[in-house]
């Protein structure tokens, strides 16, 4: 049996997760759960599921779960209760699956214990990339994306090295408003920036889909899960999210990964690598669906995407920078604090407030952030 533990778990990632373990519980058992405030998600799954352990971010909502779980389960909340759950709790994988770069210390902590990374949660890999990725190396512990373009990306490469790669091509929907010209934006509302035309996903990720901060922070995320420099990705919109992305190699054959958008699949194979099972997501059937359609990234149309390309060309803070500020826009967007364009003007003028410099640990990179998300609360 897999010990799995999962952060994040009364989310859109964390719920599929806890689906596919449940089609195969002969191959695994969750040990510890964590959320932020859904108290009544997290006891119902903890009912189902027996994690040992369960951490609230929060700590009244940790005071009010106690009487709905099952007699044994350790309770811990805050910051340092999610780090528990991460690296203390015998865990095989942790399934990192929190939103935004709260999951940095909880994924360090984990790569202190030794346990490998199933990694969704990608603003951890933008605002940290280079701690992350060389820990990890130190320590030995594989980090498998869990994100659909990098699980793509991942099973492509199939242990080919990255000298054999000529490019990884990261494949876009182009999100809620594709078919709209940037005039078009003006007055969009939160409803509709949350209708993703493929993918049903949390708020904070469907808002970065619509305006291409998604991608960017994918790109930026593949940079460091796959060692690739910014000039060797490419990102091109593909409405369907049929094939989600792929690597043309040195001798121009092209090896991508298709199917459904279906985040069990990604999420299963994280949870099984390097072994394949059947999955609960549904078969493609290429034949039904005819035709798959391509179109070149528009950076006028996408400011966002250029930023992005930006900062991770720039390196040292500026993706941390980048992250946090857009941590802040999106939320301000959902509160009807700020139209849908502000969350771009946000960016940018974040950005020109904004001194490059090396950020060489966590408490560096955390000084960063609080800073960024000052300003762009401020803007
Ligand atoms: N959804 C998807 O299909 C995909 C998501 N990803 C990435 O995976 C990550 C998770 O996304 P998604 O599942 O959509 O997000 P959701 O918003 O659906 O879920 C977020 C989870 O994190 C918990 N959480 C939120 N804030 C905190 C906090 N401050 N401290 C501790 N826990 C917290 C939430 O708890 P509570 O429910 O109590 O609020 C919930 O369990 C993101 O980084 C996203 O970019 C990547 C690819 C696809
Ligand atoms: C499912 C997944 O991995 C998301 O990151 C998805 O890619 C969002 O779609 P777009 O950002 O391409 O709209
Ligand atoms: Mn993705």
């Amino acid at each position: 049996m897999k010990k799995i533990s999962i952060l994040g778990s009364t989310g859109s990632i964390g719920t599929q997760t806890l689906d596919v373990i449940a089609s195969h519980p002969e191959r695994f058992e969750v040990v510890a759960l964590t959320a932020g405030s859904n108290v009544e998600l997290l006891a119902d799954q903890a009912r189902r599921f027996r994690p040992r352990l369960v951490a609230l971010a929060d700590k009244s909502a940790a005071e009010r779960v106690s009487d709905l779980l099952p007699p044994g389960t350790r309770i811990v909340y805050g910051e340092e209760g999610i780090i528990e759950a991460a690296a203390d709790t015998g865990a095989d994988l942790v399934i990192t699956a929190l939103v935004g770069s709260c999951g940095l210390r909880p994924t360090l902590a984990a790569i202190e214990a030794g346990i490998t990374i199933g990694l969704a949660n990608k603003e951890t890999l933008v605002t940290a990339g280079h701690l992350v990725m060389q820990r990890a190396a130190e320590k030995n512990v594989a980090i498998l994306p869990v994100d659909s373009e990098h699980s793509a990306i991942f099973q492509c490469l199939n242990g080919e090295t990255s000298k054999e790669v000529r490019k990884i091509v990261i494949t876009a929907s182009g999100g809620s408003f594709r078919e709209r010209t940037r005039q078009e934006l003006e007055g969009v509302t939160i409803e509709q920036a949350l209708n993703h035309p493929n993918w049903s996903m949390g708020a904070k990720i469907t808002i970065d889909s619509a305006t291409m901060v998604n991608k960017g922070l994918e790109v930026i995320e593949a940079h460091w899960l796959f060692g690739t420099s910014y000039d060797q990705i490419e990102v091109i919109i593909h409405p369907e999210s049929i094939i989600h992305s792929f690597v043309e190699f040195v001798d121009y054959s092209i090896i991508a990964q298709l199917g459904l958008p279906d985040m069990r699949v990604p999420i299963q194979y994280a949870l099984t690598y390097p072994e394949r099972y059947p999955n609960p997501a549904k078969p493609l059937n290429l034949a039904e669906i005819g035709t798959l359609n391509f179109r070149p990234m528009d950076m006028e149309r996408y400011p966002c995407m250029a930023m992005a390309f930006a900062c991770g060309r720039v390196g040292g803070s500026a993706p941390t920078v980048f992250n946090a500020a857009n941590e802040v826009a999106v939320a301000r967007f959902l509160k009807g604090e700020i139209s849908f364009l502000d969350i771009e003007r946000v960016l940018e003028q974040v950005l020109e407030r904004h001194q490059v410099t090396q950020l060489a640990d966590v408490q560096a990179i955390e000084e960063m952030d609080a800073w960024a998300r000052h300003t762009a609360s401020l803007i």
